[in-house]
């Protein structure tokens, strides 16, 4: 049993490493919007909610996650007694509507703070880890072709990684067909590319694309189509060979259910934000599993401490697709004592109790918003 006492939020802007383009948005610096949430019990957990390029890819704001925090969730747990997160999420979602990314905080907060009251990770209290090394893609997405396959001779020369995602969608089709397939050329047929569109293409040119990204020997188109347009996946995933990967179009269990029972075949992308939260996530896990649906671990780009609650739910189940939890290297810093551990194209799983993850506190209060 776990007693909210209080909750605190910040919004903290760290600057990326390099300007990182997508379709919709081109990113120069990420806001985490991290929580610490206080227990009666005398632990303390701490949670992140993180979205990309402001308004520009998903509902909620880095503001409007803090506002949701602060003006409704904050003072309906306060004072709350839960067993674990199927209450928390219970009394959340009886009076909240969405915000799934606000949900996902507060969500990874409650397990830290559990996982730390029992002496568990969080990986244990969420059905127990498979594997403690995780594998991690690159994503390739300075804007520039030269740029993109230098960096990514450079990594595979250092081991880091060994796959790597492009963003296209925001160029002509012909000039992201020529971005995906120079960049395959220069790296070589034994390492693996996989491309996002974020929903750039409509349901014919996303024909055109993919016939071309598969005769190029791409190995997965990653939501082509308007996350809207359930059928036009489905049939997509039925008339080619390459596999789709649904992000967008597949936030929670019940989108899954839907894309399943519809025909859908591929991968889903995981995000604790879409769903709201590391145990939220895992519900659209199963239920991809008993569609014979495969799993691939997302990102929403978020530093240690959102990447480390995805890797404790991605770490028990198992990935067919591998991950994206580099989020921590696209940023020049983080909030946290330790960086997480990566090489060889694999991240290993904290093992401490809770998240198994330490605040640094003078960075928090030096990168917070003021
Ligand atoms: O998948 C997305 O749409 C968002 C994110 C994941 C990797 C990356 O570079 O951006
Ligand atoms: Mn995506």
């Amino acid at each position: 049993m776990l007693t909210i006492e209080s909750l605190t939020c910040w919004l903290v802007d760290i600057p990326t490493i390099r300007p990182h383009k997508l379709s919709m948005a081109t990113m120069g610096c990420q806001t985490l919007t991290l929580v610490r949430m206080q227990c009666a019990q005398g632990v303390v957990g701490w949670g992140e909610a993180t979205t990309i390029g402001g308004l520009s890819y998903g509902a909620e704001s880095p503001e409007a996650i803090r506002s949701a925090i602060e003006t409704y969730l904050a003072p309906l747990l306060r004072g709350q007694t839960f067993s674990g997160v199927a209450a928390l999420a219970d009394k959340m979602n009886a009076s909240v509507k969405g915000n799934t990314f606000a949900k996902s905080a507060l969500e990874t907060a409650f397990l830290d703070a559990q996982g730390k009251l029992l002496g568990l990770p969080v990986s244990a209290l969420l059905g127990g880890a498979i594997t403690d090394r995780l594998p991690v893609l690159w994503t390739l997405a300075s804007g520039d072709t030269d740029k993109d396959i230098e960096e990514g001779k450079r990594l595979l020369a250092e081991g880091r990684h060994d796959t790597f995602k492009l963003k296209i969608g925001a160029r002509s089709l012909k000039t992201d067909i020529q971005h995906a397939l120079a960049i395959k050329a220069a790296l070589g047929d034994g390492v693996s590319i996989l491309v996002d569109v974020n929903q750039a293409w409509d349901f014919t040119t996303a024909v055109k694309g993919m016939s071309a990204l598969q005769a190029g020997g791409i190995d997965l188109v990653e939501q082509p189509t308007p996350l809207w347009d359930r059928q036009g996946l489905i049939t997509l995933s039925q008339r080619f060979e390459v596999p789709i990967l649904a992000d967008e179009a597949v936030a929670t269990s019940h989108d899954g259910f839907a894309l399943a029972h519809g025909g859908f075949s591929g991968a889903y992308a995981l995000k604790i934000a879409k769903a709201g939260g590391p145990a939220q996530a895992l519900k659209l896990a199963h239920v991809a599993q008993a569609a014979g649906v495969a799993l691939y671990g997302g990102t929403m780009l978020e530093g240690t401490l959102g990447t480390v609650a995805s890797l404790h739910a991605w770490s028990t189940v198992r990935m067919q697709w591998g991950t994206e939890m580099f989020g921590p290297l696209l940023l020049k810093d983080d909030i946290v004592v330790t960086p997480l551990d990566f090489s060889q194209g694999q991240v290993s799983l904290p093992q401490g109790p809770g998240l198994g993850v330490e605040i640094d506190f003078d960075k928090l209060r030096y990168y917070a918003r003021h």
